[in-house]
């Protein structure tokens, strides 16, 4: 840790070029992050995730839902969903994104898996309505997962423990050079919860 994390408490960069990526560790206590794990887990209106694939309609065991500020259409994996209005929950956790990360967003997309062997595939999050180089908070709970980056040219790969708690701020050129995943793994039992608040801009 360098003088000014010390001072300003602002994580170093993960990436080594063409992006920033901040691991901010937990950023509440264990108590709070467990009674947001219970309350997202029992309040979001979670529901399976449709993707065409290929042309193919698949269904994935990990669910999801979209926050925000409107009723914003975001379209990834050829299909389209329409925000439903903040929780009083989400807003909570979005004013601490905000504060922690000195940006602000707009929406959220929420992601639910079940068990270790529920992950998500190599993307990057780089969708047409999605702000160029906005920030991206991401907020975990539940069972800690590793987190992976690979350059899409080099094909570096770096990767990060989410804690339950915890919060990843990706910005700057990372979506346009890095790829990320969250890997499935055969030693974890439990459900994890992520949250990504992000800028969408009207079309
Ligand atoms: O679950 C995570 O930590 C990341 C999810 C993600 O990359 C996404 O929703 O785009
Ligand atoms: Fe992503």
């Amino acid at each position: 840790m360098d003088l000014f994390e010390q001072i300003e408490g602002t994580p170093h960069n993960l990436l080594p070029y063409d992006g920033t990526v901040q691991y901010y560790g937990a950023v509440m206590s264990l108590s709070e992050a467990d009674h947001y794990y219970e309350v997202l887990l029992s309040t979001i209106e979670w529901k399976n995730d449709e993707a065409v694939i290929f042309g193919k309609k698949i269904i994935t065991k990990r669910k999801v839902a979209w926050y925000g500020d409107i009723p914003f259409p975001y379209t990834y994996s050829n299909t389209t969903k329409t925000a439903l209005p903040w929780t009083k929950v989400l807003l909570a956790l979005k004013a601490l994104v905000e504060k922690e990360s000195g940006e602000t967003y707009n929406s959220c997309l929420l992601n639910l898996y079940h068990e270790g062997s529920e992950g998500m595939a190599w993307h990057s999050d780089a969708e047409l309505d999605l702000k160029k180089n906005g920030a991206i908070g991401s907020l975990s709970f539940g069972a800690v997962r590793k987190f992976s980056f690979k350059h899409k040219k080099s094909k570096e790969s770096i990767s990060q423990v989410l804690q339950h708690g915890s919060l990843l701020i990706m910005k700057d050129e990372t979506q346009t050079h890095w790829l990320h995943r969250l890997p499935p793994t055969t030693l974890v039992f439990t459900p994890r919860i992520n949250l990504t608040f992000r800028t969408i801009e009207a079309s």
